[in-house]
């Protein structure tokens, strides 16, 4: 249900519905995951209009039903359409299994037909599907809807898949096939937009005639709700996301830390495409449930398709590092794209974070082995990144890469006051008397 808020907050963005799509990469290959989205795209109907009539500004369902929502005569209905939708996807997933009377046309149950036998999440081919179609699809006003099209992409056993950068490579070429749009916004599947108006804030730096023309992505930074107010356990990472970000803003902008950065699609594409469908200019002027469309999605989308390209080396997010977020935005500053830190009052996303020590111990643990893969490679932030970027930009890229190292002498540091006490010995030198005294006038 998180990813469906995730999806139900963008596709209510204050922006041209023709002109917003969404695309949703399951990862995990779950039949599941598209009933939970057909039944977002029918909830969708009614959510788009209720909120942009009502003017609403909690656009995720499930955060705007939790706070102390303003009331509309309608606005009991949607909430128990939206509970319902909750119970159906929350039953399912407990199942394991989609209940027949929940699929309302054939058109839907032959999207499950996809997955065969040996269909697993590690091996099987791709599968799209479109689930709302712009120029087809209405809401309950009458308006067009944005288009909405699930993605599991193509999955060997045998062939490496590059975690979420893979997953994001996927997506820039079936969005090139399908709508190609030059804006492209990543978002997590545990964050969801917080302020409708988000995309006109980009545009305006985006259209700015005086905005330097290499400007390439925007950065939110990453906020996180359900956090004690005091945050007395550092959980926002504020030091990380928020402040460190905007000192490099002064350079040439801040990192790229995942999600909630919007980019100009041209940045992915540093040489010249090799398909010729998916240069960032070419304008899709077919339906994209065409069969030509859907075929050419699907040949993108197959686990084969990267052989001998340089999608992850030179085009596209860039493999090699468990933090692909750091090394693609990194990369992209040494290419000299330039980006720009956008902090807005009213957070622009908000998502979750780990709230237990299992899942921060593994999540800096994964972190930590993606910054060190930086810090090793050959383009090592201290020796590639402070020639091609800038000296200084390139220290604060090698401060974030090398950080992993600060574990060895906090690590010492935490053992060494109580083994001193335990045998009794001093950690500081003593302090001879003359000095004493002369410390003490001090
Ligand atoms: O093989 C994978 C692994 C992850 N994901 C997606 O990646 C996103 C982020 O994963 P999450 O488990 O939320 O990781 P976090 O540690 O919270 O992510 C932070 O760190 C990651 C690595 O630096 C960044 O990509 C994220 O944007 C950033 O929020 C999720 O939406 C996943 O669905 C994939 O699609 N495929
Ligand atoms: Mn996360």
């Amino acid at each position: 249900m998180c990813a469906v808020n995730t999806a139900l907050s963008v596709m209510s963005y204050d922006y041209p519905t023709e002109k917003l799509s969404v695309y949703v990469s399951d990862d995990g290959g779950s039949k599941l995951t598209v009933f939970a989205f057909m039944e977002a795209a029918r909830f969708a109907a009614l959510w788009l209009p209720y909120c942009k009539k009502n003017k609403i500004v909690e656009r995720c369902p499930e955060a705007y039903f939790r706070s102390n929502l303003s009331w509309f005569p309608e606005t009991d209905q949607i909430k128990m359409m939206y509970e319902n939708m909750r119970d159906r996807v929350e039953k399912a997933v407990q199942k394991g299994s989609i209940c027949h009377d929940y699929i309302p046309n054939e058109g839907e149950g032959e999207a499950f037909s996809r997955w065969t036998d040996g269909f697993t999440p590690q091996n099987h081919p791709p599968v799209i599907q479109v689930l709302l179609e712009s120029s087809k699809d209405k809401d309950n006003a009458g308006h067009t809807m944005p288009n909405l099209v699930y993605i599991s992409r193509g999955k060997s056993a045998t062939l490496p898949h590059h975690f979420k950068a893979g997953a994001l490579n996927v997506l820039l070429r079936v969005s090139g096939t399908m709508t190609n749009a030059p804006v492209i916004l990543t978002l997590d599947a545990d964050m969801y937009s917080n302020d409708p108006q988000t995309p006109l804030r980009v545009l305006c730096y985006l259209l700015d005639p005086a905005m330097d023309p290499k400007l390439g992505y925007i950065q939110f930074p990453q906020l996180f709700h359900g956090i004690n107010e005091n945050d007395i356990y550092g959980g926002q990472l504020k030091l990380e996301f928020q402040i460190e970000a905007s000192g490099m803003d002064g350079l040439v902008g801040s990192t790229y830390t995942g999600t909630g950065c919007f980019f100009r699609r041209g940045v992915f594409f540093g040489g010249p495409s090799k398909t010729p469908e998916l240069n960032q200019d070419h304008l899709v002027n077919k339906s994209i449930n065409s069969k030509e469309v859907l075929a050419m999605a699907h040949h993108v989308a197959d686990c084969n398709f990267e052989k001998q390209t340089k999608w992850g080396t030179e085009i596209g997010f860039r493999y090699g590092s468990l933090v692909e977020d750091f090394y693609t935005g990194y990369m992209l500053h040494c290419k000299g794209w330039k980006s720009i830190f956008c902090n807005p009052k009213r957070p622009a996303f908000l998502g979750n974070s780990p709230i237990n020590l299992h899942s921060t111990l593994n999540q800096l643990m994964r972190w930590s082995v993606g910054l060190l893969e930086v810090a090793f490679c050959r383009y090592s932030p201290i020796t590639f990144g402070v020639k091609s970027i800038n000296p200084l930009t390139g220290l604060c890229y090698a401060h974030y890469a090398f950080w992993p190292i600060w574990s060895i002498p906090i690590t010492i540091y935490a053992f060494v006051p109580q083994l001193a006490l335990l045998n009794c010995a001093s950690i500081f030198p003593k302090v001879c008397p003359s000095r004493r005294s002369l410390a003490s006038q001090l």
